[in-house]
């Protein structure tokens, strides 16, 4: 068996079994076998392997390569071989429920699946039942509905505001099908096992890239065909024994949920709707008082300081895993988190960020928190005090520069499992309600006419979508579900080399 690689000019090449494709006969009509060498061959027959190859930044694609011979029995061998071994891969997913939002990021998402997705499923043999979105929450709607158990995974066709309207139909329906109260703060969530994937055609896509490393459609694709899995953390967010939200990445007050708020009403603009409204929320400067109390997670290794990141195979991550399991038995059915120390702050804020990931994305490539973690049950609580816009804007620019955006005095950062905040504009209301002075006194602080600080509450950024409530409470759910993706590699080429292999022959 000989292969044929004119093009490329390589002597040999290696792939892992585990990041091949697809192994299909090839038809030679279509297929030109140019080399001298080969013309002269009788009547050849050929196969051709498709298979993952790894460039640079995190990005994946679909290569192939073709091989030669003039022995019909003797390629059929190696067809049924390889398609043997790639039967092997119990983790790959066979049927899939595919959603699309034609409506996100530039309006391209069905474009993009029908011309760089569904070839890719297709060449895989991956079923797929496609449905596209008529209006929100339908994708969520449906997820309560199907026969989810016809799956062997989700994939969201979107932003990160479409991931979680699936992410909140896969939960929310696992929760129901197990009897548990989502309403109930303290409820222990049941495990969604059915992975999601995410095709990026959003307009932040930092889920997507704070897992995969990079937004890019076939690369995402080509890690639901391999059946890559990555646990996350999903925090749960109530307020007065009643369910609001669950997150993944940003929730975020004060700076990115005004920004969040004001570009909804810019959604022609596409994408730049977040950079005209993240000016325009720059220049208007806004902080907000409240109290905000936490439990800082003790039960993991790391710390938001840490230079390392999270990256494929995490051991923070494992670490932090297995410790909340055993602190679990330990406690029984009893809370071990009713015990555990709070932490009060009380003061202005300009952002109140909770990430339970880096939150990388393009426009910040390291993220607001760059030592988060997906999946050790933690989230990393970012306060940006009252400062001055010079200072905000320092602040700012370190989200897109390697310089350590938690290197100034106005900002804290702290690892925490839970935390709750209430906006002192609800704590006066609810401790003097008669004073309603205070509520019809204009928009700015009445003690303090230059303030900045602004009476009227911000609204909170959850995942991209906008949730109005003026109290919180957070609980981190470690690994609660996941992903198609395998976290972020170190070192693509070392990694696909320490992997089994299959040798080509020459
Ligand atoms: C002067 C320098 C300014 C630098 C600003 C740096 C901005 C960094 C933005 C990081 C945002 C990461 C958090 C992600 C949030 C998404 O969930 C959300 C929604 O994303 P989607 O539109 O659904 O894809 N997008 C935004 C901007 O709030
Ligand atoms: N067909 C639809 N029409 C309108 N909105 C939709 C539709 N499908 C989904 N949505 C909603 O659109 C919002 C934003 O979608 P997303 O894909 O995140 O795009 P973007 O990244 O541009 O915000 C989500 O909240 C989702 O619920
Ligand atoms: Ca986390």
């Amino acid at each position: 068996m000989r292969r044929l690689d004119v093009t490329r000019e390589r002597k040999n090449c290696f792939v892992p079994t585990s990041e091949i494709i697809a192994v299909e006969e090839t038809d030679l009509n279509k297929k030109q076998h140019n080399s001298g060498k080969w013309q002269k061959m009788a009547k050849p027959h050929a196969f051709t392997v498709y298979y993952v190859k790894k460039a640079r930044n995190h990005r994946w694609w679909c290569s192939d390569v073709t091989f030669w011979c003039v022995d019909e029995q003797l390629c059929n061998q190696w067809i049924q071989a390889l398609k043997e071994l790639l039967e092997l891969q119990k983790a790959r997913p066979k049927q899939l429920l595919v959603y699309i939002n034609p409506y996100g990021g530039k309006r391209q998402g069905k474009r993009i699946y029908e011309q760089k997705v569904a070839p890719l499923f297709s060449l895989a043999s991956i079923s797929t039942d496609v449905f596209i979105t008529e209006r929100a929450n339908h994708a969520k709607d449906n997820l309560f509905e199907v026969n989810i158990n016809k799956y062997d995974g989700v994939v969201c066709v979107g932003g990160d505001g479409m991931f979680s309207e699936v992410m909140h139909g896969l939960i929310g329906r696992m929760q129901k099908d197990s009897g548990i109260d989502q309403n109930n703060p303290k409820a222990p969530l049941v495990q969604c096992n059915i992975r999601i994937g995410i095709i990026p055609a959003g307009s932040t896509d930092c889920i997507c890239y704070s897992t995969v490393g990079i937004s890019d459609p076939v690369t995402s694709a080509l890690h639901i065909i391999v059946g890559d899995s990555q646990p996350l953390d999903v925090s749960s967010v109530h307020h007065n024994n009643t369910f609001l939200k669950y997150t993944v990445s940003l929730l975020g007050y004060g700076f990115y949920g005004d920004i969040l708020k004001d570009s909804e009403k810019k959604r022609w603009m596409g994408p730049m709707r977040y950079d005209y409204s993240g000016f325009k929320t720059f220049l208007s400067h806004h902080c907000y008082e409240g109290t905000i109390s936490f439990q800082p997670a003790k039960h993991t290794l790391g710390s938001p300081r840490d230079k390392d990141s999270c990256r494929t195979g995490c051991h923070i991550c494992r670490q932090s895993e297995q410790q909340l399991a055993e602190q679990r038995k330990k406690c029984g059915l009893k809370h071990e988190e009713d015990e555990e120390e709070w932490k009060v702050i009380k003061g202005k804020f300009l952002a109140i960020n909770v990430v339970n990931m880096s939150c990388a994305c393009p426009r910040s490539p390291k993220g607001l928190s760059p030592a988060a973690h997906l999946a050790d049950g933690s989230a990393d609580l970012i306060l940006v005090r009252k400062c001055s816009r010079f200072d905000f804007l320092r602040y700012l620019v370190r989200h897109t520069n390697q310089d350590d955006q938690f290197d100034f005095s106005f900002v804290d950062v702290y690892r925490v499992k839970s935390f709750q905040f209430t906006s002192k504009l609800l704590e006066d209301n609810e401790s003097d309600v008669t004073d309603i002075g205070k509520k019809h006194f204009g928009q700015f602080c009445r003690d303090h006419p230059a303030c900045c600080c602004n009476i009227a509450n911000s609204t909170w950024n959850c995942d991209g979508e906008t949730l109005d409530s003026s109290a919180i409470e957070v609980r981190v759910h470690c690994q609660l579900m996941k992903l198609f993706a395998r976290g972020i590699e170190e070192n693509c080429k070392e990694a696909s080399r320490n992997q089994s292999r299959v040798e080509q022959l020459l």
